[in-house]
């Protein structure tokens, strides 16, 4: 099987250079700029960007048990559409992936039903209920990813150590949450001006704070990789960079609403607007922008938390936490990070691909001779407004509905398959 990608724009150290790429049996063969050779299949990439499939190490697709909201079929869609062809699917569904047939069970299912590459979590404990740790070499045997109880926070600093330092013998990550239930407050805002204005509850900075400042000490004793999900705050920030001075391997990632919105876009009692960890303020909302330009944050991830419209209508403070984001993250990223100047698209592009990719040791992320044929060509210039009717995602709930965003991916192609096209004419 073979493929000719035409004319694309990619991106180089010196700007924009025109490329072919040749693909056969999934793999990218050839990367110049100019390629005469027959192809079973020919691609125009005329005007378009042609970059490596986009990476998402932090998405929820629901299966097993939350059908209702998501599949790893309808999810993996819905990646190809966004230009991913790489996710990093998190444990809290039920069962939860935490032993060796559920995870054989898992990696099966993905197999038969998922469009682009998956990567599953494992569980660091048990059932997610923080009591007893999984087995880490049988998990990593049948192919768990890296390790985290994601929606949930490990509470006990021994647990944390001891699984900080099982990972560190096996080479695996532990990928953390980081939340103190003792500081939620019950709340569903960040305990600032819009929860007080609203009157509802609002879970402080610290809960995520000190986590993170918890985690660096442990990984430090302990000598593993530890990452830090969707961070959201300034102290989070400073607390990540400090260590990273230190030495002390740690990697963060941020989602594209935390880095967008801050608790003063929130028009009121919307639960498309409630996720964890909340939107802060405006100055934590800038601090992301500053760690992810100056190093401290190493990628984006989307957080992709799909809930059903139903749960969505609760309001604020019964709904669940969670927004979708696959679908809208590149257009949103470079509508509005790019386009104004905070990114070039070289970083943003990098941020979605080599970085997370680079982070985690993944051979993915890059265009080059002998990897896996993951492309997206992306449609700069293609403007139109965000309709989560529109969603291949169960999900519908996301605040950036109506925003009108550039940078539209046009097609995906997953180890040489194309696996989303929409409005590209094949030559
Ligand atoms: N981010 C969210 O608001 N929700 C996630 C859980 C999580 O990522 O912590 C979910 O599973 O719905
Ligand atoms: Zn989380
Ligand atoms: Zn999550």
């Amino acid at each position: 099987m073979s493929m000719l990608i035409k004319n694309g724009k990619l991106l180089t150290e010196n700007g924009f250079e025109k490329v072919d790429i040749l693909i056969e049996n999934g793999k990218i063969s050839k990367v110049e700029p100019q390629i005469s050779t027959d192809a079973e299949e020919m691609i125009d990439a005329a005007g378009k960007l042609v970059a490596p499939g986009l990476i998402d190490l932090h998405i929820h697709l629901r299966e097993p048990g939350g059908e209702k909201k998501e599949t790893i079929a309808t999810g993996t869609l819905a990646a190809a559409k966004g230009g991913f062809t790489t996710v990093a699917a998190m444990p809290n569904t039920r069962p939860v992936p935490d032993n060796k047939t559920q995870m054989e069970w898992l990696q099966e299912r993905i197999h038969e039903t998922a469009s682009v590459r998956v990567l599953p979590y494992a569980s660091i404990t048990v059932r997610q209920l923080g009591q007893e740790l999984t087995n880490f070499a049988e998990l990593k045997e049948v192919g768990a990813f890296a390790l985290t109880d994601d929606g949930v926070g490990v509470q006990s600093a021994g647990m944390m150590l001891e699984a900080m330092k099982r990972a560190a013998k096996l080479d695996m990550a532990v990928v953390a949450h980081c939340e103190d239930n003792t500081l939620i407050n019950k709340g569903s805002l960040h305990e600032g001006k819009k929860a007080a204005e609203l009157g509802i509850n609002g879970i402080p900075s610290v809960c995520e704070s000190v986590h993170i400042a918890r985690d660096i000490l442990l990984a430090e004793e302990a000598g593993c990789h530890y990452h830090v999900c969707h961070i959201s705050t300034k102290e989070s920030v400073r607390t990540v960079r400090d260590a990273k001075r230190y030495g002390i391997k740690v990697t963060a990632e941020v989602t594209p609403h935390h880095l967008l919105l801050s608790e003063e876009d929130i028009p009121g009692n919307d639960a498309n607007f409630k996720m964890n960890p909340p939107l802060r303020s405006k100055a934590d909302q800038d601090a992301l922008v500053e760690g992810l330009l100056d190093g401290t944050i190493d990628f984006i991830a989307t957080d992709h938390a799909p809930h059903t419209s139903g749960e969505k209508a609760e309001g604020i403070e019964l709904a669940p936490f969670g927004i979708v984001g696959l679908e809208t993250a590149f257009p949103l990223l470079y509508t509005h990070l790019v386009e104004k100047n905070v990114l070039t698209l070289k970083e943003l592009v990098d941020f979605l691909t080599v970085k997370p990719a680079k982070a985690f040791g993944l051979p993915y992320g890059e265009l080059k001779p002998g990897s896996a044929a993951d492309v997206v060509l992306i449609d700069l210039e293609q403007e139109k407004e965000i309709n989560p009717d529109e969603f291949l995602s169960k999900g519908k709930n996301t605040p950036f509905g109506g925003w009108n965003c550039k940078g539209w991916p046009v097609l995906t192609i997953a180890e040489g398959k194309i696996v989303w096209e929409k409005g590209v004419v094949k030559a």
